[in-house]
């Protein structure tokens, strides 16, 4: 069950708020059975979960790109899919794995792709702050002569990333993106959510299955299990990470747990069908071009 917190914002309006949020993609089984979960102005929240519990999901359906009941879930008060104000004046930005697709949701007026620089790509946009792209280029170490074509991933993906946080964000959704930085580049980055929460009130949903360092850095937590929202609120809810606890051990004694029920489940079924079970082969439900692009890499 998941444990609200009240927003501590003084308008009483909350950055992100989810009530009681089911999802199914078309023609699947729910992806999201139950997700309540309100986060106050300015918060960093982790969101934790086994491969395919529904953190993507989630995620996209914040930033609005399925279709869900106004008040099932709202960003600053407003509903992401009916809204479009809110990503288009990049007040709601999202940073995943994709970066054409982010680039674009981002709506930027730029070329996505081609033989072309950093330097170019990042000027390219329009209506930002100088002294915050100086400060990004700085920060991300870009090298704004490099032609994108001859990065490696990271440095890529530090491209993408100054991109997605040129115009400053109030709320900001990030799938997994500092998964290919080195040590510095996540750290620095990390350092620097952390000042946009405490300075700008900017409020940052972090998915990642990467917990170095993030113990003083994660004001919120919400844990998702197979599509439920088992914790989800102020990071007291964890009183081990105040006694020194690791979050990587947290999460791993939740995750070995939730491993072990549906290890169980699984040799029941199989008990109660005679072991039939295994023996069935079994009708792809998807085929690869229904599934996120994250996935799809694997069949490119
Ligand atoms: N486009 C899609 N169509 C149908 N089912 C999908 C689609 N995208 C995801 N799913 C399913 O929804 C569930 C949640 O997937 P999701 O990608 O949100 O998980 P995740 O927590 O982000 O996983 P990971 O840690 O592996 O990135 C999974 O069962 C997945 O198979």
């Amino acid at each position: 069950m998941a444990q609200a917190v009240v927003a501590a914002n003084g308008d009483g309006i909350s950055a992100v708020r989810l009530e009681g949020l089911k999802f199914s993609y078309p023609g699947c089984a729910a992806s999201i059975k139950d997700a309540s979960l309100d986060l106050p102005r300015g918060s960093r929240c982790l969101l934790i979960g086994a491969n395919g519990a529904g953190k993507t999901t989630l995620l996209q359906l914040l930033a609005g790109k399925y279709m869900v009941g106004r008040d099932v879930i709202t960003v600053l008060g407003r509903s992401p899919f009916h809204d479009l104000q809110l990503t288009c004046s990049g007040q709601l930005s999202y940073l995943g794995t994709s970066w054409r697709k982010d680039v674009a949701f981002a709506g930027y007026g730029v070329p996505l792709q081609g033989d072309i620089t950093a330097g170019k790509m990042i000027f390219g946009v329009e209506g930002v702050d100088p002294e915050r792209r100086a400060a990004l280029i700085r920060l991300l170490d870009v090298d704004l002569y490099q032609r994108l074509t001859t990065m490696s991933d990271g440095q890529r993906r530090r491209v993408q990333i100054c991109m997605g946080l040129l115009k400053p964000y109030d709320v900001l959704l990030m799938d997994e993106i500092t998964v290919d930085m080195d040590v510095l580049g996540r750290q620095d980055l990390l350092d620097f959510f952390r000042s946009e929460c405490e300075e700008r009130g900017a409020t940052i949903v972090y998915a990642t299955h990467i917990f170095d360092g993030l113990e003083g850095w994660v004001t919120h937590v919400a844990y998702l299990e197979d599509g439920e929202m088992r914790i989800g609120g102020a990071r007291s809810l964890l009183p081990q990470l105040s006694e020194g606890a690791k979050l990587l051990n947290v999460v791993e004694v939740w995750l070995r747990k939730e491993k072990q029920a549906r290890q169980a489940r699984d040799d029941e079924r199989r008990a109660a069908s005679g072991g039939r079970e295994e023996a069935t082969p079994v009708a792809p439900s998807r085929t690869p071009f229904d599934m996120p692009s994250k996935h799809l890499a694997f069949f490119r």
